[in-house]
């Protein structure tokens, strides 16, 4: 994909469905009592993964006008598929069912493309193993892919060591099939989305600061969800707002979770000029309009109790910090190396051939003032964050940006180069 550099980015829009919220109204409708329709949808390849999963295990799921419905089976109502299953790129899909998949009445197997093969399962092998599942990684190196034989679960008292929602999650759905409460503790709290859906299906999911409380229920029962625009998808727009000389844009409809609104907080203390207006509760999710204009930006310090609420933005943070003056200091943020890809290498070294004055840490990124970024060919590595948050570098360099491998904007943002070259 070829960036030629802009000046002007004005007008209202709206980006795609959250992702992890998308993934959830599929699990929890499958899991559920009857038919749950889910509005706003996020049609990327990896919420399309937990379609076709949950579709190999007998459950009816349309897509029509935009519309997904979805015939819940119950809690014991899923099928052994009849061949392995495919996750593709998403780590949420892998790791969520997993928890569920512990506790069929069925074997399976569950797999995925060459990045998720990558990327750390102990985390979720652990507790569930801890639960009494039979899981284990088929290669025995802690990885996908993981063969699970479902069995009877025994409810949990978990400290996670990694503030994790997919870990958090996995327990959370696997406990559903448990008798008595289960607690899981995180380091860090992260993001409450699975907690605010389970309790709108009917389940009883208690929050108290880093830890959260599931208690048995006979069934979840179907309902009717509106998906917020993804503020993990927003991001791109509002750094590219923010950097670019002539910028005042709109963006509708956009989820702000205090779980996830880091990138909000962090922006607007670097000096970005961001209103969050016209805020509602969607299903429970808190949902705003963010105004985002040209702005001289500031550098700061982003570390622990923020990451979790931000994990996904760095990349695009990282570009930010490139026109914000003085320093920009990312610490405590070494999940990133577990990502798609590892997010700091893959940054630092584009970022690099791209003139920004931007070191890698073992658990984060120091950011220079270094505005006078100089377009150049730059790789993707797969990772659809890596891809987008170039491309917003690009906007704001001198001369053309190429990046290689760019399709992967599909997994989370399909028709980001679109709507990114469409806006005025
Ligand atoms: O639960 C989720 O939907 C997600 C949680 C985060 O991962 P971790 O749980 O590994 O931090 C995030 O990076 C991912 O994009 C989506
Ligand atoms: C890390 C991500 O997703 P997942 O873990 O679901 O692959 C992401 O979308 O940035």
């Amino acid at each position: 994909m070829i960036i030629k550099p802009r000046k002007s980015l004005s007008g209202t829009m709206k980006v795609p469905g959250d992702k992890s919220i998308s993934h959830r109204a599929i699990m929890l409708g499958a899991l559920a009592e009857g038919t749950t329709t889910i509005k706003g949808f996020l049609m990327g390849e990896d919420c399309l993964s937990t379609i076709t999963c949950f579709q190999k295990m007998g459950v009816h799921i349309d897509i029509e006008d935009a519309i997904v419905t979805v015939e819940g089976k119950g809690l014991r109502g899923l099928k052994k598929p009849t061949s392995e299953l495919d996750v593709g790129n998403s780590g949420t899909t892998l790791r969520l069912l997993s928890g569920i998949l512990a506790a069929q009445d069925f074997e399976c197997t569950i797999t995925g493309d060459d990045s998720i093969k990558t990327r750390p399962m102990k985390r979720i092998i652990e507790p569930l193993l801890k639960m009494g599942a039979h899981i284990t990684s088929i290669n025995d190196n802690d990885r996908a892919p993981l063969y699970i034989k479902g069995s009877t679960l025994q409810n949990i008292t978990y400290h996670s060591p990694v503030a994790s929602a997919q870990v958090k999650s996995c327990i959370m759905l696997a406990s559903l099939f448990t008798e008595g409460q289960s607690t899981i503790i995180e380091p860090v709290r992260s993001r409450n989305h699975s907690e605010i859906m389970l309790n709108v299906f009917g389940g009883h999911i208690e929050a108290d600061g880093c830890a959260i409380t599931t208690s048995p229920v006979d069934q979840l029962s179907a309902t009717d969800i509106i998906v917020p625009g993804d503020i993990s998808s927003a991001a791109y727009f509002m750094v590219a707002g923010l950097i670019l000389e002539d910028a005042d844009i709109t963006i509708e409809q956009v989820g702000i979770n205090p779980t996830r609104d880091g990138i909000i907080h962090v922006l607007q203390a670097m000096n970005g000029n961001i209103t969050v207006f016209n805020k509602r509760i969607m299903n429970g999710e808190l949902v705003a309009d963010i105004r985002v204009q040209s702005s001289q930006l500031k550098g700061t310090i982003i570390d622990k109790p923020l990451i979790p609420t931000l994990i996904d933005e760095i990349p695009v943070i990282a570009v930010a910090a490139c026109f914000a003056e003085g320093t920009t200091l990312i610490k405590d943020a070494s999940e990133l190396r577990v990502k798609e890809s590892d997010r700091i290498a893959t940054m630092v070294s584009e970022l690099t051939k791209m003139h920004a004055d931007i070191q890698g840490t073992e658990d984060g990124m120091i950011i220079h003032h270094s505005p006078h970024l100089i377009g150049n060919d730059v790789e993707s590595y797969h990772d659809h964050r890596v891809a987008m948050s170039l491309a917003v570098a690009g906007l704001a360099a001198k001369g053309i940006t190429t990046i290689h491998h760019s399709d992967c904007v599909d997994i989370s943002f399909p028709h980001f180069f679109k709507l990114i070259n469409g806006i005025s």
